[in-house]
């Protein structure tokens, strides 16, 4: 696989012109492979996280796919590139959103809403999963809404990360709490990541829904009538939240909290809810009241977004450990994960 994945690549960048076999020589391993010609690198690996590749030269990096190069980043001078890829980084960052996994409450079919229950070991391991899938992605800051199943959701993906970072709540919810949860030393920090539990981010309130079996709710009070509270965007259940009213507080939080971080180039993970989430998309997607009602989000399957240059591109859901795939979405996700790499080799 490796091979013919190489020499595909090789191919595809043969045919940009950008590569001479002057000097070209390779080193082979046990799991990978390893072309270099002058300033030129493509690895290929094939770990137990499938085949992964990443192809870098001093003034570009190739991200390629099993079946094809998507796209050859600007060939610029290093030294423009060092000033524009710093210029680019500030412009670039990650933005990682992930439902929690299935909750006792999930898996027994009742309304949730804002009422605080832990996963089931099925959630467990599907945050496990979800951690496996961004384990090469940058997290810089985590946002969790303020209920467990989401704050365990982000703990438990990162304890996947391959950076080792340790994430750590922060409390602020008093001058007392802020005093004494505070780290008193630097390097430590550095190797910490804060978490925010926000309750903006919370689960669309549910009202009388809360507790209530979702199929006897059906049956009592018809089918298109629990679609319409649960999916549509204007109608709220009996004394809930609708997803606009929703929208008002997580979207809010969103513009004022996170995008600034985002601006400036820090990357991010939200681990929120359904509904939490779907409003967020909606804003992300600009997608409309009509098209959000279609918008379902799977427990514990990440979903991966680039904001660069002030817009937000949806990138879909990183690749399972366990399929062939090649991580590189962008120029600097393909260099984070090789210095994963280098660093961890
Ligand atoms: O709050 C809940 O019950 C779930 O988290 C989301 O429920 P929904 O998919 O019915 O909106």
């Amino acid at each position: 696989m490796a091979a013919s994945v190489f020499h595909q690549a090789i191919g595809t960048l043969q045919s940009h012109g950008h590569f001479n076999n002057s000097g070209l020589h390779h080193e082979q391993g046990d799991n990978y492979m390893r072309l270099i010609s002058k300033g030129f690198k493509v690895e290929i690996g094939l770990s137990k996280r499938g085949c992964y590749r990443s192809v870098q030269r001093n003034i570009g990096v190739v991200q390629a796919s099993t079946s094809q190069t998507s796209v050859f980043e600007p060939v610029l001078s290093p030294a423009k590139s060092n000033a524009s890829s710093s210029q680019k980084k500030s412009n670039e960052a990650a933005l990682i959103l992930i439902r929690h996994g299935e909750s006792l409450w999930n898996e027994k079919n009742l309304f949730t809403g804002c009422v605080d229950v832990p996963l089931t070991k099925k959630g467990v391991e599907e945050a496990i999963e979800a951690g496996k899938r961004i384990s090469n992605i940058p997290v810089d800051m985590i946002y969790t809404s303020a209920l467990i199943r989401a704050q365990m959701t982000a703990m438990l993906a990162m304890t996947q990360h391959r950076r080792r970072k340790v994430p750590i709540i922060i409390h602020n919810e008093s001058e007392q709490a802020r005093a004494w949860s505070q780290v008193f030393s630097e390097e430590t920090k550095k190797q910490s990541i804060p978490v925010l539990a926000a309750w903006q981010l919370n689960e669309r309130m549910y009202g009388e829904l809360q507790g209530l079996n979702k199929q006897e709710t059906a049956d009592r009070y018809g089918k298109e009538q629990v679609h319409e509270w649960r999916r549509s965007y204007d109608i709220p259940p009996p004394n809930g939240e609708s997803l606009e009213m929703c929208a008002q507080r997580a979207v809010a939080y969103f513009k004022d909290q996170i995008e600034p971080q985002l601006l400036s180039g820090k990357n991010v993970m939200i681990a929120a809810h359904g509904n939490s989430l779907r409003s967020i998309i909606m804003y992300l997607d600009k997608l409309t009241s009509q098209e959000v009602i279609s918008l379902e989000l799977s427990t514990g399957i990440p979903m991966l977004y680039i904001f660069k240059e002030g817009k937000f591109i949806r990138r879909g859901s990183p690749v399972a450990p366990t399929e062939a795939g090649v991580y590189a979405y962008t120029r600097s996700l393909a260099l984070y994960r090789q210095k994963l790499d280098d660093m961890l080799h």
